[in-house]
């Protein structure tokens, strides 16, 4: 499978603090991959070392299989959306796009209507960019990376503050290039439950560090299932659970409140080694833990 991006232990420290732990990743060809993490967890500084716009403080960047001075070259096929770009508020869609078209000498006559186009912009790229809605300003950061045709996308919060119908827009439009022009995809995000319909492969990050790196159907399936017990004594309870089930994940909650990852089909049978060893039980059930609880647990914190 051909190699988008790899870094190797790729780090990054601002005045003595490191903000970038060694980051290890590799991105292939097609894939739509989502950089998970709360404010602050270093998503936007792995994509500037990626764009060029901060060098790393140690490791190695490869970008198309090129490194070093050879990824100036390999970033020609990618577009980055890193910050708004600096639109001129007083000049319409159209006029932006010419004018960053002129800095970076991109001369094919169609391709601004082309990617007003592909982004739903066509009809209105004679307003001003000031009066643009706000999803329709995040459409036009998308059609200027798309402007040098790009084989991969780096979109760092392309939906932050967008509202549910600027949400659908974007992830259609970036489902359509994923599938349409096999256009890799790395998108970023603080919050899961805006990319878990879009991103296939979900990388959480949290202070620098990578914590998990899952496929999505096994984020469905781990954020799935999970067996609530509430019990008369939570330590007897868990004493038995790791004698019965070595390899048991579970969390002890507050008030005697026991949560087991997976163990669905064992349900009947944890009850009963409970009731039957003396652990009274309140409550058992199966429940399902939504995605962002689960984001939540394993990055800490609060949604934002
Ligand atoms: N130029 C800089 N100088 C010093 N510290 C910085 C600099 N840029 C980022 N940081 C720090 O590095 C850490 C990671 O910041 P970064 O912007 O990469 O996080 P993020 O995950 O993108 O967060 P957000 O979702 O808020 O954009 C933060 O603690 C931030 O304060």
């Amino acid at each position: 499978m051909e190699t988008v991006i790899r870094t190797a232990q790729l780090t990054k420290s601002f005045k003595g603090t490191n903000v970038i732990k060694p980051f290890d990743f590799t991105l292939y060809k097609g894939e739509i991959c989502a950089l998970i993490g709360q404010n602050g967890a270093g998503k936007s500084t792995v994509f500037k070392m990626l764009s060029g716009q901060l060098i790393p403080s140690s490791g190695e960047i490869q970008l198309f299989g090129g490194i070093g001075r050879h990824n100036v070259e390999a970033r020609r096929r990618m577009g980055f959306l890193i910050e708004t770009p600096a639109f001129f508020p007083d000049f319409t869609a159209e006029q932006n796009l010419k004018y960053y078209a002129l800095q970076r000498g991109i001369v094919e006559k169609n391709r601004i209507a082309e990617v007003l186009a592909i982004v739903n912009l066509a009809d209105e790229k004679r307003k001003r960019f000031k009066a643009y809605s706000m999803g329709m300003k995040q459409r036009l950061g998308l059609a200027l990376c798309l402007l040098a045709n790009p084989d991969c996308l780096v979109l760092d919060e392309p939906i932050n503050g967008l509202d549910a119908e600027g949400i659908r827009e974007m992830r259609n439009l970036l489902i359509r290039l994923n599938e349409e022009k096999q256009i890799t995809i790395f998108i970023s995000s603080h919050i899961l439950t805006e990319l878990h319909l879009l991103a296939k492969r979900f990388v959480f990050l949290k202070d620098g560090v990578v914590v998990e790196d899952i496929s999505k159907e096994a984020l469905q399936e781990k954020s799935r299932k999970q067996l609530i017990v509430s019990v008369e004594d939570a330590a007897k309870a868990v004493r038995l659970l790791e004698q019965n089930y070595p390899s048991v994940s579970y969390q002890v909650l507050p008030d005697q409140v026991i949560t087991i990852d997976g163990h669905i089909e064992d349900g009947g049978e944890i009850n009963r080694l409970f009731t039957m060893n003396g652990v009274t039980v309140r409550e058992f059930r199966a429940e399902a833990r939504n995605l962002e609880e689960y984001f939540l647990e394993l990055v800490g914190g609060a949604a934002v």
